[in-house]
């Protein structure tokens, strides 16, 4: 039974694309929540195209739901954000600046000294933390050696198979909660899941504790309107 985060990335992609201030980001967040987001998601990137930095703390100030911020703990100014906003969980991507979206997890392995370090600032400030890892249990293993809570499986693999053969999209994501669960870890997902692949996600994987959901819920909520689009991710997400 996962819990629904809305990431509001898109919103903000179309508010700055006139430069005022419609649509809103936090009356969309507060709207998200009222219809029963059970968190909010935001990863602002280094030249702010989409989330920006000030709309992070506006955020911070006025959800009643957790917040969750990704990005890349590489750069300086992002560690700053993180740990003056104070976010319940922060979620490290390993995305280089100007990326067009996340298309790969951390090397846990590679980079385990650098992952440690940085896990043990952020937890130290009582944030709790989650590494986005493509689906390979080894990263898993890793994963739990840094001491992060969780970790955050990126399914665009998954989302991208699911409609040619399913069971063979899901394996691997299978065994990697597996091994997140032998370990302790929290288990989290996200990108491109949408209306169509999020049950089965959901019904396999077992301990999944939060699904972030992006583009293809903002895109839904065009058709069907923010309300009934939440109670469909919801009810999906939560079997
Ligand atoms: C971390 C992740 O999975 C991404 O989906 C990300 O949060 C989306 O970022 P963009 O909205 O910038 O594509
Ligand atoms: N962590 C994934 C996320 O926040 C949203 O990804 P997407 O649904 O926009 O692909």
């Amino acid at each position: 039974m996962a819990r629904l985060s809305v990431n509001i990335n898109k919103i903000a992609t179309l508010r700055n694309s006139r430069g005022g201030n419609n649509p809103d980001v936090l009356q969309a967040a507060l709207a998200c929540e009222r219809f029963g987001a059970q968190g909010i998601t935001v990863h602002p990137r280094p030249d702010e195209r989409h989330i920006r930095y000030q709309d992070v703390y506006d955020l911070k100030a006025n959800i009643q739901t957790e917040l969750n911020i990704e990005g890349n703990s590489e750069e300086e100014k992002f560690v700053r954000l993180v740990l003056d906003s104070q976010p319940a969980q922060v979620t490290l991507v390993p995305d280089a600046a100007g990326q067009i979206t996340s298309n790969h997890g951390w090397d846990t392995i590679k980079h385990q000294a650098y992952l440690q370090d940085i896990c043990a600032l952020f937890k130290g400030e009582g944030i709790r933390v989650s590494i986005f890892l493509d689906a390979d249990p080894r990263m898993v293993e890793a994963a739990a050696r840094t001491g992060t809570d969780r970790v955050e499986l990126y399914t665009e693999s998954y989302a991208q198979e699911y409609h040619h053969d399913r069971e063979r999209a899901i394996a691997p994501y299978i065994a990697a909660a597996e091994v997140a669960q032998q370990a302790g870890l929290g288990l989290n997902a996200g990108h491109d899941l949408d209306l169509h692949n999020l049950r089965y996600f959901s019904q396999h994987i077992p301990g999944l504790l939060e699904v972030s959901i992006g583009h293809a819920l903002i895109a839904d909520a065009l058709y069907l309107g923010l309300e009934e689009t939440i109670k469909r991710y919801l009810a999906l997400a939560t079997i």
